[in-house]
Order: C-alpha cells, then sequence, then structure tokens
C-alpha cells in the first residue's frame, strides 16, 4: 500500500460506528460523524462520557474496540505512521520536560517534527511571539505558571504544519485572551485547509465552520 492520507484532494475524516469499552463497561456505541478540511469537530458532553477517549483514539494512543476512522479512506489503525505524521495531539498532560528553558523546549520538539535544523531557531521564536510569550524564551519551563505552559504546548502547533489538529480541552488554564488566541490560531488553521477535533464547551466563534458533535448521543 503505497498511499497515504496525504492525496491530491481535500482532506476528509470519517468516524464510522466506533465503540469504545473501558472493561465491560461501554463508554459509547455506534458513534459516526464526518470532517472535511476547512472545518472543526467540537466534541461536547458531560464530565466522563468519553471525549478524551475518542480524542485519544482519532490521535492513536488508544484503539478503539468496533468500528473505523478513515482520513481520506484509509484506516487509522492500518495507517498508524502516516495518520500520526500529519496530525498534532494536545491533551491534559504537556509533556513539557521541567529543566529546559521554553525556548528549548520548542526546539526540541521541532527537532521530533522534523524542522530542519537551520530553520528551527526562527520557527520557535515565531511560535512563541505568536502565543505571546516571547519574553518566557530562556526561563526553565518548571517556573513557569499553568497558563504559560499551556500556551507554550500550543505553540507546538505552529513549529510545522499538520493538517489534522487534536485538541483536548485546549483552552485550559488560559485567561480571556489565552482563550481568544485558541479561537484564532484554529481559525487560522482552518484558513488554510486544516482540520481540527476539540473538545471544549467554550464557543470558538467558527460559525458554520464549527461541526458539533454531542458524544451523549453515542452512550450505551
Ligand atoms: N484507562 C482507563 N481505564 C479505565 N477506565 C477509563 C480509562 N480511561 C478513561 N476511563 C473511563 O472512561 C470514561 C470516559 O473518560 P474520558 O476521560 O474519555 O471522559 P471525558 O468526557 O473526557 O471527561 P471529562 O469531561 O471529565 O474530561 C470515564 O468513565 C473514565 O473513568
Amino acid at each position: 500500500m503505497t498511499q497515504t492520507p496525504q492525496n491530491d484532494g481535500p482532506d476528509q475524516l470519517v468516524l464510522h460506528d466506533l465503540a469504545c469499552f473501558r472493561g465491560d463497561r461501554p463508554i459509547f456505541l455506534h458513534l459516526d460523524g464526518e470532517l472535511r478540511a476547512g472545518h472543526a469537530l467540537v466534541v461536547t458532553g458531560r464530565n466522563g462520557s468519553g471525549k478524551s477517549t475518542l480524542l485519544r483514539i482519532i490521535a492513536g494512543f488508544v484503539r478503539a474496540d468496533a468500528g473505523q476512522i478513515l482520513w481520506n479512506g484509509l484506516d487509522r489503525d492500518d495507517h498508524d505512521l502516516p495518520w500520526r505524521e500529519r496530525l498534532q495531539y494536545l491533551g491534559h498532560r504537556d509533556g513539557i520536560a521541567g529543566e529546559l528553558s521554553a525556548g528549548a523546549d520548542l526546539g526540541h520538539w521541532a527537532a521530533i517534527m522534523g524542522v530542519a535544523r537551520a530553520g528551527r531557531a526562527d520557527r520557535v521564536v515565531a511560535a512563541l511571539t505568536a502565543l505571546d510569550i516571547p519574553h518566557l524564551a530562556d526561563l526553565p519551563v518548571r517556573v513557569l505558571s499553568a497558563g504559560q505552559r499551556r500556551r507554550l504546548a500550543l505553540a507546538r502547533l505552529l513549529l510545522a504544519h499538520r493538517p489534522l489538529w487534536v485538541l483536548d480541552e485546549p483552552t485550559t488554564a488560559l485567561d480571556r485572551s489565552g482563550s481568544a488566541l485558541v479561537a484564532g490560531l484554529i481559525g487560522d488553521h482552518l484558513d488554510r485547509g486544516g482540520m481540527v477535533v476539540t473538545a471544549t464547551h467554550l464557543p470558538l466563534g467558527l460559525g458554520d465552520r464549527a461541526i458539533g458533535l454531542d458524544i451523549e448521543e453515542a452512550a450505551p
């Protein structure tokens, strides 16, 4: 199989008849959804309804017990690497290493994402600036506040273009301006033809580019 999730047409993500169990307990059953380039799938539901689990399934950290996730027709489970290379996941744990400076932390992520060494420093500065935290570049991340850490984690999204962003409660710990920044980043990403799957109850101001998915409709 030589095909990858990258194709010449617009991206399309399909969730088909997904089910997830924890132990013997079903979390959701018969869950369907569809997302096209330039749109965001906004997953809502009460605490414990399975939003994070769904996002982790899409990102590839958990396997669904039934059903399929297709990106341009290619099954998530059968094409893990090309999927991972084309998505960015931001979860509750920020994956930020304590002794590094904020700039070095981002540089490390840029290397992981395959940004050429020559361009890394500029990307890091641009990403920190976009999140309004350039002044934190030389501080060790262990001294950052919760909101500053969140901004630093979000800055990763801008290091390299990846068409699919999977964002679990991206505005957690952010103040009002930080939340507005996230909404702006998501809007810009969609403008570039990107896709976003996010669990958030915060209005993102995306208008008809936001597709709601109430996960409780798939409750057992
Ligand atoms: N590793 C696990 N083992 C067993 N149960 C789990 C595991 N991970 C999650 N669960 C359970 O699955 C259910 C869904 O959890 P999940 O974190 O996906 O919900 P959520 O909708 O994101 O919740 P919240 O709004 O509180 O963040 C919960 O009942 C949770 O306890």
